[in-house]
């Protein structure tokens, strides 16, 4: 590809970016690949080119936003091409000229847009960009983050805007650790042991999965280590009976089964049927065989009725609930833009609702393991609190430091961020792992 068609590329991607964050539709790094994979031609430089650009974009995007907004008085719409021109602003580059004789060329800059980048540049130059737009954070999530942070706000939204390393879990059911830390490294010591959860390897660059033997036959799953630790700390046991109410495409439901040994059962739920699908496809490939699944639709009415089988009946109930992700921006940077802010008072009320739900399958002694991938308190702290004072006593909190030391796997404990002691919060900037949230609580065994 020629450096133009390298841009053009650029604002092709970044235009079906915004749009599948404007639909609900795809998220970036698969239109990224399904972008190159109809580009045959497009080599490996060529792909990183591209990338670099996107992802610095995507990475930066409220600083972008920001001064497609600033000028007064020559306001332009969001666009792959404007991006592109705020992104040259912001680096201090010289605006190109494309070659016009070439098929694979950007347009030439029309008059507006060669004024407004101009114009802005000199603008640029002379402002601060307010610490928000700075770090990323978008103006919905913000006033949670400083809550969350306090003094910490800015190294931790900044651990936010990096890359966050690949985390793989040794799958108990069908490898340990001491085989297969030796075995990913056969050609490269790429692979580092965590000293937190004993089941986590990590390493700072990707790898092809596909073509690894260990992952292809069940040995070892993608997960982040925040994600593996809030399994751990559910504390299942051989023979439990599990509900997770948000199954999702399982990765909880996994981690679980495999800490139980296979034995027991847990009852997945989910309202989508392809990320069910999902869980099934991965099951298999993990030798997981102690899971049933079921859809379930939004309706209180037909939720109540599959559910009453339930009823005070289950071990554990895990509650890994919809939430915001702001927790996982290093993973998806797109999420800022995809999540629209005056969605979150809807996500806050069907988070409680799952909550008073779930609670209901409980069993005496049981317990419900509550957890989120947001930072947010009002989707954290304050569900808890609202959720304790309704349930009249009848749930109280599990400290996770008890759960932690008397926990197979769980090595150098963590101090949480959370004013809940009892509750483990955790963040990119202060233990390396998605921001998480877990909650433990237990229903009393009187009546
Ligand atoms: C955070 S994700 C779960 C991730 C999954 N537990 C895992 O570890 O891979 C939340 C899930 O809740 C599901 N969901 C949303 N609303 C729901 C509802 N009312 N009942 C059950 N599941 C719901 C979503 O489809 C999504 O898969």
């Amino acid at each position: 590809m020629t450096p133009d068609a390298r841009l053009q590329a650029v604002i092709e991607l970044l235009d079906q970016i915004l749009a599948g964050a404007q639909s609900n539709g795809a998220p970036a790094d698969k239109i990224v690949a399904s972008y190159f994979r109809q580009r045959r031609y497009a080599g490996s430089k060529d792909r990183r080119a591209v990338n670099e650009i996107v992802y610095k974009i995507i990475r930066d995007f409220e600083r972008h936003r920001y001064l497609l907004e600033v000028n007064p008085s020559m306001q332009v719409n969001v666009s792959g091409r404007s991006l592109l021109l705020a992104h040259f602003i912001i680096s201090e580059a010289s605006l190109p000229q494309f070659d016009v004789g070439d098929t694979f060329t950007p347009a030439p800059w029309s008059a507006e847009e060669t004024i407004w980048y101009e114009n802005t540049r000199e603008l640029y130059a002379d402002f601060a960009v307010p610490e928000d737009i700075a770090l990323n954070v978008p103006e919905w999530a913000a006033e949670g983050m400083h809550a969350r942070f306090s003094v910490a706000f800015a190294n931790e939204a900044s651990a936010l805007n990096t890359k966050a390393p690949l985390c793989l879990r040794v799958n108990t059911l069908k490898a340990d650790m001491e085989d297969m830390l030796p075995c990913l490294n056969k050609n490269e010591e790429v692979f580092v042991k965590s000293n937190i959860s004993g089941l986590c390897i990590s390493a700072d660059t990707a790898i092809n999965l596909e073509g690894c033997k260990p992952y292809k036959i069940g040995q070892i799953e993608v997960q982040d280590e925040a994600a593996q630790i809030a399994s751990l700390l559910v504390y299942a046991e051989a023979g439990h009976q599990i509900v997770d109410l948000c199954a999702g495409a399982g990765g909880k439901t996994l981690a679980v089964a495999a800490d139980m040994n296979n034995q027991g059962q847990i009852y997945c739920f989910d309202t989508h049927k392809s990320r069910l699908a999902g869980l099934s496809k991965r099951a298999k490939r993990a030798g997981v065989h102690c899971i049933q699944q079921k859809v379930i639709p939004e309706d209180q009415q037909t939720r109540q009725h599959m559910l009453a089988p339930y009823t005070q009946k289950m071990d554990r109930v895990i509650l890994d609930v919809p939430c915001s992700g702001t927790g996982t921006w290093r993973r998806s940077p797109d999420l800022r833009m995809r999540f629209d802010g005056k969605r979150l008072d809807d996500i806050l009320e069907l988070q409680q609702q799952l909550l008073r739900e779930g609670a209901e399958l409980v069993k005496p002694g049981g317990r419900l393991i509550y957890m989120t991938c947001s930072l947010l308190p009002s989707e954290n702290e304050k569900q808890i609190h609202r959720f304790t004072e309704q349930a009249n006593s009848k749930f109280s909190l599990i400290d996770y430091r008890d759960v932690w030391n008397a926990k197979q796997h769980l090595k150098v404990m963590p101090q949480t961020l959370s004013n809940i002691p009892e509750a483990l919060c955790l963040s990119p900037g202060t233990h390396n792992t998605d921001g998480f949230f877990v909650c433990i609580l237990e229903r009393s065994t009187e009546k």
